[in-house]
């Protein structure tokens, strides 16, 4: 159903009044502002800074990235065409996935098998931007993150446009490629060059779904120590969310 009630355009649809009782949808809105979102580009920190972050708060934290790279890993081990979406779809479907939101790190669980330490090899990083462009696939990712209660923090490169609009806070993380890739190289066997090369291809695929929100607070990490920028993040948060 479309929403037509302007207060709540940009809400997901099923907490529109029509739909749903005011009461619900109070709920909904108030479980949104003790969310903060920290969007940004491939290697700019998200998920160490996101960590810090829930781990100060002492709540979870969300990587959405892991749920497309999951797709893609499935989807590749299953020899499908990544621009096939209903393929796909009715693969992730007969071979549900789990993530695991722990503050610690996330883990991803397809039945009984643990997937984590697969989904940043090269050939995902390869092929995960051409998953995340299909909508049926993005409908699925944000269906699963929408599901979660919060509080917690949720990283990707959508979190505060798309999937949470009405989070408490937000912030949109930066870095020129070459220190997004010099930080890279400590965990991919690739040289400098090569993975720099990787990065801003990936920039340029992730485009549209990685503006930043106009009310985020952007973040240049590149001068910045990792804990300088969860400082940076934690000293910037509303109440509603420290006291969450
Ligand atoms: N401000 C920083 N200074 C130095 N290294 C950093 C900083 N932020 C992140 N890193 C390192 O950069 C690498 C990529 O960070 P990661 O959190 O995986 O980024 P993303 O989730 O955006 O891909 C990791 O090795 C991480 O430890
Ligand atoms: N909210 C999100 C998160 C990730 N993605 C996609 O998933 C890929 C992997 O995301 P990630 O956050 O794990 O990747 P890195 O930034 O850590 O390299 C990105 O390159 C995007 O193609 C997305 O489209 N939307």
């Amino acid at each position: 159903m479309r929403c037509r009630c302007p207060a709540l355009k940009d809400l997901f649809a099923a907490s529109c009044p029509e739909v749903l009782p005011p009461a619900s949808v109070r709920t909904l809105y108030t479980a949104q502002l003790m969310i903060v979102t920290i969007d940004g580009v491939a290697a700019s920190g998200k998920s160490s800074v996101s960590g810090g972050v829930a781990r100060a708060l002492g709540v979870p934290y969300v990587s959405s990235g892991l749920l497309y790279r999951a797709a893609t890993l499935l989807g590749l081990e299953a020899g499908l065409d990544l621009h096939d979406a209903p393929a796909l779809l009715a693969h992730l479907q007969t071979h549900p996935l789990r993530l695991e939101p722990l503050a610690e790190g996330n883990r991803v669980w397809q039945d009984g098998r643990e997937l984590t330490d697969e989904l940043h090899s090269t050939r995902v990083d390869r092929g995960v931007s051409v998953v995340a462009v299909l909508p049926e696939v993005r409908a699925w990712v944000d269906a699963q993150l929408r599901a979660l209660p919060s509080p917690f923090v949720a990283e990707g490169r959508d979190m505060g446009t798309n999937v949470f609009p009405r989070a408490g806070a937000k912030f949109y993380l930066t870095a020129s490629p070459h220190i997004r890739a010099q930080r890279r190289a400590q965990e991919r066997p690739e040289d400098v060059p090569a993975i720099e090369a990787a990065l801003i291809r990936r920039d340029e695929l992730d485009r549209v779904q990685s503006a930043p929100a106009l009310d985020a607070v952007v973040i240049d990490t590149g001068p910045l120590t990792l804990d300088g920028v969860i400082q940076t993040i934690l000293a910037q948060l509303p109440e509603q969310v420290t006291s969450a």
